[in-house]
C-alpha cells in the first residue's frame, strides 16, 4: 500500500476535510460519522478492473445511478434500490452508482449490498469519502469501485486511491475545475469524471464536461473520463458522445416512472 503512516489513528485524528457551501456541509456530517471509526487494512486483494472495463468497452457507456434523493431536488422517487437496479441493467447501463450517504441522498449501505447481490454489472459506491474506513466499507461490501471526490480529498487524493487499488476497488476520481483536473492528474487517477454541477452552489453547466475533457487529453491524459450530472436527453449528450467514454446519469432517470426505458431511450442515437 502507500504509506501506512498517512491512515495511522493519529494521523486520522489530526486530518480535517472541509468544503464551502452545501457540500462542505455534508462532508462535516460524514466526517462526524466517521470520526474514530477503526481501520486495519486488510491484506491487498487483487483487482478485478471490472469497472474499468466495462466504462472501456468502447461508445458512450451508461453509469445509472440509484438515487432517491437530492439536496437540490429533495425526494426523487422512492425507488426500491433492486428493482431500480435492475431496470437500469435491463435498459444497458455497463454501470451502476449507488448513494449510500443517508442524510441527503436518501442513500444506504444495504441498498448497495442488495444491489451488488442482485446485478452482474459493476457497482459503484457513491459517497463523500472522508476515511479509509470508508473505502474498506465500499470493498466488503461488494462494490466495485469508489467516488473520491478530489473537491473534499484535495492532495490527499492520491493517498485515498492508492489504498482503493490496495482493496481491490477501481476509482472514479471527481473534478470539477482545472486545479482539480491538476490534482487527479498528479495522483495518477485511471477514470476521472467531470462533474457538471457545482457542489458548492449545485448549479449545472453542461459546458463544463466537454472543456475539461478537452483539457484533460490536452495535457496528454489518456486514461477513462466520465461525464457527470445533469443529462436529461439524447441531445444533452452529443458534446461529450465522441469525447467521453462514459456519462453518469441519476436524477433524471430515477425521476422517470420507468427506469429501463428511460435508460434504453438516453442511450438512443440522438
Ligand atoms: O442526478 P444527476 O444530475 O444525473 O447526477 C448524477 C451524479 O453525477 C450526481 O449524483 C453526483 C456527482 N457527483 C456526486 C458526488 C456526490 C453525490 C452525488 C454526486
Amino acid at each position: 500500500m502507500s504509506s501506512a503512516s498517512f491512515f495511522s489513528p493519529a494521523a486520522l485524528a489530526s486530518r480535517r476535510y472541509t468544503a464551502p457551501g452545501v457540500l462542505g456541509r455534508i462532508v462535516a456530517e460524514r466526517a462526524q460519522d466517521y470520526a474514530g471509526a477503526a481501520f486495519v487494512p486488510t491484506a491487498a486483494r487483487p483487482r478485478a478492473r471490472r469497472f474499468h472495463a466495462a466504462l472501456a468497452a468502447g461508445g458512450l457507456q451508461l453509469i445509472a445511478e440509484v438515487k432517491r434523493a437530492s439536496p437540490s431536488q429533495g425526494a426523487i422517487a422512492a425507488l426500491d434500490p433492486v428493482q431500480a437496479a435492475l431496470s437500469y441493467q435491463r435498459g444497458g447501463a455497463a454501470c451502476l452508482s449507488v448513494l449510500t450517504e443517508p442524510r441527503h441522498f436518501d442513500g444506504s449501505p444495504q441498498a448497495l449490498i442488495d444491489v451488488v447481490a442482485a446485478v452482474q454489472v459493476p457497482v459503484l459506491r457513491k459517497d463523500f469519502v472522508v476515511h479509509p474506513a470508508m473505502l474498506q466499507e465500499a470493498a466488503d461490501w461488494g462494490a466495485s469501485a469508489a467516488l473520491l471526490m478530489v473537491s473534499v480529498l484535495g492532495e490527499d487524493t492520491g493517498e485515498y486511491l492508492q489504498l482503493a487499488h490496495h482493496l481491490g476497488l477501481d476509482a472514479l476520481v471527481e473534478v470539477h475545475d482545472e486545479a482539480e483536473l491538476d490534482l487527479a492528474l498528479a495522483a495518477g487517477a485511471e477514470i476521472i469524471g467531470v462533474n457538471n454541477r457545482d457542489l458548492r452552489t449545485l448549479e449545472i453547466d453542461l459546458g463544463n464536461s466537454p472543456r475539461m475533457i478537452a483539457h484533460a487529453r490536452a495535457r496528454g491524459y489518456e486514461g477513462l473520463l466520465v461525464a457527470e450530472s445533469g443529462y436529461r436527453t439524447p441531445q444533452d449528450l452529443q458534446s461529450v458522445r465522441s469525447a467521453a467514454d462514459a456519462v453518469l446519469v441519476g436524477s433524471s432517470l430515477a425521476g422517470s416512472g420507468d427506469l429501463e426505458a428511460a435508460a434504453r431511450a438516453l442511450l438512443a442515437p440522438a
